[in-house]
């Protein structure tokens, strides 16, 4: 745990922890030998014998006094400490996290990286503390036994027997805890789950005239959950009383245990009185730590959970950068675009036990510099993926993506990102104004340039729309906008950081016509002097490309012009014939 410990934190968090767990050590064995000297003292001050009593005063004092200022510096090393480590973690992860590949960031991905960065931070941080309380646990009670052996062996004995007893019963009482732990845990999570669910269905629930109540709503999976999850909670806690019961009359056992020893030693006249009640004394303290261990265990282990997903993203191997890279010519600004070409390219995401085969198997394509190139095809065709491929979101498993004749593999990712632009049709915006996000694109234009991007883009209209005009915030993802306003948002920051490339995802759902004809102007700017790759959901959009290109199972089926494809006959002049005849059924049935 210490060594994974340091892997995350950083080896030069090595002396500032040695240092801490060095104060932690003089603590901890200071409080034992403080106990240990404590039964030369209560013997003599038991037996009346003050004068000595006052002698052991002197080295109890020193002890105290050493373990005060042990116990001052760990506490003072532990906050140090712990916000050293909570600072390393952001960095260190905040850095690697901006080196992964971007198809890493899926929505599964970044919940979770939302969780690590608050509460997983945290909870590995606080393993600082908890060494505290373990190494307490541990040498404490050994410094003790030390002094134990040394003045009674029989006592010493004793109390060293009941140490494994009580560890074993403790295992069993965790184990009898962990499982109804597991399970509510498990059924928490569900419920959590099911309860998100019913509030993003709102709006489909309340226009089905449901009832918007939780229970009693007849919302069968959500109730379902509820009522699991009232249930574990119960079972959990009739499932930890008895292990809690257990720990508690291990510990007890094991006091009347030495009790007794100590007793039978005073009553056959092997040990004075007084030294039997100061030997009890010490046996006592010994065993009073495993009741601590025990409640200490759980939070070890949610500190060890946190600390390895933390490292499990650490350990994710960065998108490797070209030792030598090749740059290509003109950067940002270049006229007529670049070519892409996809050359016999094959791709499958992940290759566990249960992956799905290739996505792409023998992809080749070639886009020519400028112009506008379609991709269609069936949903789950891979469209998107192409998109992500050449923007190197993932490396291919095989071939190659070239842009301007270089492999994508070949340039740093600045270069690449100051040469592809990419519009989802799931646009996220920023919680700024529409001028804060279009300047996104490239944040040292003028004023002048990024008002000229929006109105190019007609996101100006958007601005001037809202309540303030252009210092209305945008909400949270763009939430206050609509769907098509946050695409000529997103179409403004593009021309703005004007690549020759752009790879567009358009939109899915359907535009009002104002909107759909303010993108389409928007997109026809974007088109102008680049190279323009649209994923095209709507085949309107596709006519007007200069070449469409039909994907189906994982390559490239057939390309061409729009009148050329209609003319052969295939693919896809059936999926024209499809949207003609869904064009004439929606104007016949209106
Ligand atoms: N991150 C991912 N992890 C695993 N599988 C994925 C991932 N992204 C896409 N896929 C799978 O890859 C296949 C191709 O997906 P892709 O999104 O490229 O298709 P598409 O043609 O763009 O579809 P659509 O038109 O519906 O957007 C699908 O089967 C999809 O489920």
């Amino acid at each position: 745990m210490i060594t994974l410990l340091l892997r995350i934190v950083g080896d030069t968090q090595r002396r500032p922890l040695l240092r801490y767990l060095l104060s932690t050590t003089v603590y901890a064995v200071s409080e034992g030998v403080a106990f240990g000297l404590l039964v030369p003292l209560l013997t003599a001050l038991l037996g009346g014998d003050t004068r000595t009593a006052g002698w052991w005063l002197l080295p109890l004092a020193g002890t105290v006094v050493v373990g005060w200022i042990a116990h001052y510096d760990m506490g003072i090393r532990a906050l140090l400490l712990s916000s050293a480590w909570r600072r390393s973690l952001y960095e260190r992860l905040g850095a690697h996290v901006v080196r992964l590949p971007l198809g890493w960031f899926d929505g599964a991905r970044t919940g979770q990286l939302e969780r690590l960065l608050g509460q997983g931070v945290n909870t590995a941080t606080r393993s600082v503390h908890l060494a505290q309380t373990l190494i307490g646990a541990v040498l404490t009670p050994a410094t003790i036994f030390v002094f134990l052996v040394c003045y009674d062996w029989r006592i010493a004995l004793s109390v060293l027997v009941t140490v494994p007893v009580v560890l074993a019963v403790f295992a069993v009482a965790r184990r009898l805890t962990d499982r109804s732990e597991a399970e509510h845990d498990a059924a928490a999570a569900e419920a959590g789950a099911r309860l998100v669910e019913f509030a993003g269905a709102q709006p489909v629930l309340r226009a089905n005239g449901r009832s918007a109540e939780v229970s009693g709503g007849g919302h069968g999976q959500l109730d379902d959950a509820l009522a699991a999850q009232h249930k574990a909670a119960r079972r959990e806690v009739t499932g930890a009383l008895p292990g809690l019961q257990l720990g508690q009359l291990a510990i007890q056992s094991a006091f009347t245990a030495v009790l007794v020893i100590g007793v039978l030693l005073a009553t056959h006249h092997e040990v004075s009185p007084a030294r039997a009640v100061a030997l009890l004394v010490l046996g006592v303290h010994f065993l009073q730590p495993f009741a601590v261990v025990a409640g200490a265990v759980q939070a070890l282990r949610s500190c060890r959970a946190a600390v390895e997903r933390i490292d499990a993203v650490l350990s994710t191997p960065p998108l490797p950068e070209p030792a030598e890279p090749r740059t290509l010519k003109g950067g940002a600004g270049r006229t007529g675009g670049l070519s892409v070409e996809i050359d016999d390219v094959r791709f499958g995401y992940g290759d566990g036990p249960g992956a799905a085969g290739p996505v792409l198997d023998g992809l080749t394509l070639r886009i020519p510099a400028g112009g506008t190139t379609a991709l269609v095809g069936a949903s789950g065709a891979g469209k998107t993926t192409v998109t992500k491929l050449i923007a190197r979101f993932f490396d291919v498993d095989g071939g190659a993506v070239r842009i301007g004749g270089v492999d994508v593999r070949e340039l740093t990712t600045d270069e690449l990102m100051d040469t592809v632009s990419m519009v989802f049709q799931d646009v996220r915006l920023t919680d700024g104004t529409v001028e804060d996000n279009i300047r996104l694109g490239r944040p040292d234009a003028t004023d002048a340039q990024v008002r000229e991007a929006a109105r190019r883009a007609r996101a100006d209209l958007v601005a001037e729309s809202l309540p303030d005009g252009w210092a209305s915030r945008v909400g949270e993802g763009g939430g206050l906008l609509s769907g098509g306003e946050r695409q000529r948002v997103a179409i403004a920051r593009t021309l703005l950081k004007d690549t020759p490339i752009v790879l567009l995802d358009e939109a899915t759902s359907a535009l009002d016509a104002e909107n759909e004809r303010d993108v389409h102007e928007a997109l026809a700017e974007l088109g102008a002097g680049r190279t323009l790759l649209v994923i095209a959901h709507r085949l309107t959009t596709v006519a007007g490309a200069d070449r469409i290109a039909v994907l189906a199972d994982g390559r490239i089926a057939e390309q061409g012009t729009h009148e050329e494809l209609l003319a052969a006959g295939g693919r896809y002049a059936a999926l024209w014939a499809e949207h003609e005849r869904a064009r004439g059924w929606r104007l016949t049935n209106r």
